[in-house]
């Protein structure tokens, strides 16, 4: 379905500073092609940080970030995108009348070669184009159970398939690497069923590597075949979902943020 291939992605002795707080303090880890990996700590812990220094958003101030060898970390974030890492977002974005086609397009919009004036024209090549990349759209929607709703506008849908939109707008990137920052917020259990499955489907699918935000631990333990453990800024625990769960340094981070419960049964709040 995809011509791309799961990538794998080297994070080294990254750091960045806001002030005198360190929200990543000296952070390694790698993360294997077709794996899920999820990232997990505490609120702070520098999770979106992390995220944002591998789009590009951040410069660390030290350290780097490599995808399948490549260095990353002096990319703006349209070359990091265009190198093949997808990303969704923490919060939906309910703004303005847009349809889920039109939300889904925009995830496409650096894969696309013919400017809007030449689409508002209607010249030939970008009828095609527009074309093509609709019908592209059109199938991962399918993907996602979106395709019968393309033509609505996004603010009508449940919030439960607002957050697939989400997910699929950072699919239509056709990434290497997709980065999910908390796609199960805020979702009952059925929803988070639904969605854990849709991100092993799409892993074996579309042959991605997947980086993971959660706080919802079961599915963390679920899905994922490695964790990473951050708090204040510093990797505690890295290693197998078993492996992390059984971390007493992991225990302890968790120790009275109201999550700790869920960590050692490995349960959604
Ligand atoms: N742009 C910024 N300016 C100043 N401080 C920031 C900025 N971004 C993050 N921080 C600080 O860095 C630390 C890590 O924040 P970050 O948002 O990365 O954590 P997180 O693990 O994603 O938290 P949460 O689970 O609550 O989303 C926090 O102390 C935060 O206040």
């Amino acid at each position: 379905m995809s011509p791309q291939t799961a990538a794998p992605l080297d994070i080294e002795g990254v750091t960045v500073a806001f002030g005198a707080v360190k929200a990543l303090d000296d952070v390694s880890f790698s993360v294997q092609s077709g794996h899920v990996h999820g990232v997990i700590g505490p609120n702070g812990a520098g999770k979106s940080s992390l995220f944002n220094v591998i789009s590009g958003v951040y410069r660390p101030s030290a350290g780097e970030v490599r995808l399948d060898g490549m260095a990353l970390t002096k990319l703006r974030p349209h070359e990091v995108a265009g190198l093949g890492i997808g990303r969704s977002f923490q919060n939906v974005d309910l703004a303005g009348e847009e349809s889920v086609l039109e939300s889904l397009l925009v995830g496409r919009h650096d894969l696309m070669r013919s400017g809007v004036t030449a689409v508002m024209l209607g010249l030939p090549r970008a009828r095609r184009e527009e074309r093509e990349h609709k019908a592209r759209v059109t199938e991962i929607a399918d993907f996602f159970g979106l395709a019968d709703h393309l033509d609505r506008p996004l603010h009508e849908l449940p919030y439960g398939q607002q957050k697939l939109v989400d997910v699929a707008r950072a699919v239509c990137m056709e990434p290497r690497l997709l980065m999910l920052d908390e796609p199960a917020a805020g979702l009952d259990e059925a929803e988070t069923d639904t969605i854990s499955e849709i991100i092993l489907d799409l892993r074996s699918a579309l042959d991605l590597t997947v980086l993971l935000i959660e706080h919802d631990m079961g599915m963390v333990m679920k899905i994922c075949d490695h964790l990473t453990v951050l708090d204040f800024g510093r990797r505690i625990s890295d290693g197998t979902p078993s492996a992390v769960q059984s971390d007493p340094a992991v225990a302890s981070a968790y120790l009275g943020t109201g999550e700790a419960a869920e960590i050692e049964t490995g349960t959604a709040p």
